[in-house]
């Protein structure tokens, strides 16, 4: 039986990702406006694409702070960003819907979030991958480990230095797999299970773009910064 244990630099390197992350969370306000009202069509979009546009700002800054991020070569830092800020939201889409909320409340978060315009045919893998997460209950430095191993993922497209992005998702992958062992004893799988979860979230991305332009609405407007990470428009 492999003694696992952390090292003292490992300690520092979760700390500094734990931090980034809890000091660039999205306030959960999302799912409590979506639980306080019962919005139309075109406020629901609205409301994603004021949020989307926000999550990528916080996602900007939780990078920065991702030890050798801003070392590496300026075009591959872009690269990086843009190819993982659509996995990054619905990652962060699915943690909001995980979250244990008061008898009831998360089946009215799911009733809104299936009336609020998106197009009927995404429901299905996207609640799916909502709860292939929810079932994880995940602790909160896997879910900053995991926001950092898609952030840094090497075959993103225009990526020149892959080794260099390797380097740095490696460290990342190597304290998420005794963090698993750690914190899940009784699931040796556990590690396995999360990067599957990586795997379906690529997925996502491929339904994004339709999954905008098709809300059940006319004249879909998107903020610039939405129209360069959301291949939109
Ligand atoms: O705001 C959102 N996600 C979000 C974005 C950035 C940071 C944090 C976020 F939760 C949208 C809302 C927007 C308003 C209409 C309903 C969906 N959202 C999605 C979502 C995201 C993108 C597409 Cl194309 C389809 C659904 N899945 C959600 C699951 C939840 F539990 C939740 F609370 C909100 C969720």
């Amino acid at each position: 039986k492999e003694k696992v244990e952390i090292t003292k630099e490992q300690q520092a390197l979760m700390k500094v990702i734990a931090d980034a992350y809890n000091r660039h969370q999205i306030p959960q306000d999302v799912a409590k406006k979506l639980l306080q009202d019962q919005y139309s069509a075109e406020e629901n979009f609205l409301l994603l694409t004021e949020m989307a546009t926000s999550q990528v700002q916080v996602l900007v800054e939780f990078t920065k702070n991702i030890p050798g991020f801003l070392s590496l070569n300026h075009e591959d830092q872009i690269a990086l960003l843009k190819g993982s800020a659509v996995e990054a939201m619905f990652l962060r889409s699915a943690q909001v819907f995980s979250k244990k909320m008061p008898n009831g409340h998360n089946e009215v978060l799911e009733d809104r979030i299936r009336r609020s315009g998106i197009s009927e045919e995404f429901m299905t893998p996207m609640f799916n991958f909502y709860k292939s997460i929810g079932v994880l209950h995940m602790v909160q430095e896997e879910q900053a480990l995991l926001t950092a191993i898609t952030i840094l993922t090497p075959d993103r497209p225009y990526v020149k230095d892959q080794q260099a992005v390797e380097r740095l998702q490696e460290p990342m992958l190597d304290l998420l797999r005794k963090l698993c062992v750690l914190q899940h004893p009784q699931k040796p799988q556990y590690f396995a299970c999360l990067l599957g979860r990586l795997t379906e979230l690529r997925t996502l991305n491929y339904y994004h773009a339709e999954m905008l332009t098709s809300w059940r609405m006319n004249d879909h407007k998107f903020t610039p910064l939405l129209c360069e990470i959301w291949d939109v428009e």
